[in-house]
């Protein structure tokens, strides 16, 4: 199949969108020859139907700030697929967020979702509004007006939000109260909700222990463990915070976290009394990541500028990289100062942080590589089990869920090898991971017909 006409094709068709591209040629090079080998894909255009979302809804959101001047802001919900399931995936607030951004977003969740083995469609949203720096006030309002209109899209069964960059659990609690009140209806519509009202336990943990889990079954496949590693981290939200608690718990040393300012290196490990620093510096004073030095000297700051082709953090000697901040957060100089320093694993915490070029170093390298899409599906999967206690009207135990959550991670391991050992491309997680997930998806698609 001519993988590059079809993506010329998408390019006519959606003008501006490179972020998408980017997504959608990846997962094509790595399913070359699934097309190659089965012609039935091309037969139903598979390709052709899944790169075009079900549909894309666009809205304007207005409110007021604390001083009464009103803003304008544009919210998104792009429901991309439903084979095999209501549509599923995050909202993120953020002023990079466009149609762009979403759509790939909305893309790499399709496969994702499909490799957690739980019945979810694929979508993201979200909107182009900064929450930084806004009062607790300004973030309910926002959500309010955000939700009168999103209101009408979603629900249990149709289209399940949840959190991503900028969305955490007080703008889920913002967007829920909404979405009742206007409904009058208490359901299952978002996950990522408190705990006391139809939350999941672990869901706040299941990205950050989920990529971990994940990273310890890359490194039992080659007989290693993570026990003593130097881990680097990037981000300080939540998939960064949760990687680094369960780094810590293995018997490893986290040493870098950071935000979009700049990073920590703290030579002596991020240790349990700093995290928790970290966590209400991030989660509740809502702080820069540079006051880690003010409290700990171990901790040295570097400020990052965030149009440079390089980011310092990966230009520490370390044993594993776990991006967790944002897409294209990790550069080719980047990528190659990695090899160089002998960088033996490299686990996706963030939804493609690896730019095409960085990639491509990493690949032609003997490093250890997962992609986001397998490594960080804990948080939607067990998204997908808050979904399922919901119906039932119960709440599982931590245990259940946390090791619901690690066999899932172990399936989605096995996964990717298999499919990828089916075309004779060894541990390639991100051809097994495409792979596995395309197949699923594209068999849904045929069996339910043209629609
Ligand atoms: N939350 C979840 O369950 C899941 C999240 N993901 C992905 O993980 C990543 C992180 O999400 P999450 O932790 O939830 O988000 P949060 O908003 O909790 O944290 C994001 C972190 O990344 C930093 N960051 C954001 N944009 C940039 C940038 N352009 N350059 C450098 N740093 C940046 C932020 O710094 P600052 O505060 O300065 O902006 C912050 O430290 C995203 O790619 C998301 O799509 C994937 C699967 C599930
Ligand atoms: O929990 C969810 O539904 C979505 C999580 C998410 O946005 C992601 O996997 O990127």
């Amino acid at each position: 199949m001519d993988t590059d006409n079809i993506v010329a094709g998408i390019k006519k068709r959606n003008p501006h969108q490179p972020t998408f591209y980017q997504a959608v040629a990846e997962v094509l090079d790595s399913i070359k020859p699934v097309l190659d080998k089965d012609g039935q894909y091309k037969e139903h255009k598979i390709i052709e139907r899944l790169v075009e979302p079900d549909r894309i809804i666009s809205f304007k959101v207005t409110w007021q700030d604390d001083d009464g001047e009103i803003h304008v802001n544009r919210g998104y919900r792009v429901q991309m697929n439903s084979a095999l399931g209501p549509y599923k995936g995050g909202l993120r607030y953020d002023p990079s967020v466009n149609q762009d951004i979403l759509k790939f977003l909305a893309f790499e969740q399709t496969f994702k979702n499909a490799l957690t083995g739980i019945p979810l469609g694929s979508g993201k949203g979200g909107s182009d509004f900064n929450p930084k720096g806004k009062s607790d006030d300004e973030i309910m309002r926002f959500c309010q007006s955000f939700m009168s209109e999103l209101y009408r899209y979603i629900g249990p069964d149709v289209d399940v939000p949840a959190g991503d960059i900028g969305v955490g659990s007080r703008e889920i609690g913002y967007l829920f109260g909404a979405y009742k009140k206007l409904k009058n209806e208490f359901s299952g519509v978002l996950t990522g909700k408190g705990v006391n009202w139809g939350g999941s336990l672990i869901r706040t943990e299941a990205t950050g222990y989920g990529l971990i889990f994940f990273a310890l079954n890359m490194l039992a496949e080659q007989n290693e463990s993570l026990k003593g590693k130097k881990c680097l981290v990037s981000g300080a939200g939540n998939v960064a915070q949760y990687a680094i608690e369960k780094i810590i718990q293995e018997g490893s040393m986290p040493v870098t976290v950071s935000d979009s300012d700049g990073f920590i290196y703290d030579d002596e490990s991020i240790n349990e009394e700093k995290l928790e620093f970290i966590k209400r510096l991030k989660n509740e004073q809502r702080g820069r990541i540079k006051e880690y030095a003010d409290e700990f000297s171990s901790g040295e700051y570097t400020e990052v500028d965030g149009n440079s082709d390089s980011n310092p953090l990966w230009d520490i000697e370390a044993d594993c990289a776990f991006p967790c901040a944002t897409q294209n957060e990790v550069q080719e100089k980047d990528a190659r100062h990695l090899v160089d320093h002998g960088i033996q694993l490299i686990a996706e915490g963030a939804n493609m942080p690896l730019t095409p070029e960085a990639l491509e170093v990493i690949r032609n390298a003997d490093v250890l590589y997962a992609p986001g899409k397998a490594t960080n599906a804990g948080g939607v999967a067990i998204s997908g089990l808050e979904m399922t206690q919901n119906k039932m009207g119960v709440y599982w135990s931590r245990d259940r869920v946390s090791s619901e959550l690690q066999e899932i991670m172990r399936e989605i391991h096995e996964k990717c090898i298999e499919a990828a050992s089916e075309y004779d491309l060894g541990t390639d997680y991100l051809a097994g991971a495409n792979i596995a997930g395309f197949k699923k998806v594209a068999q849904s698609m045929i069996a339910q017909g043209v629609v």
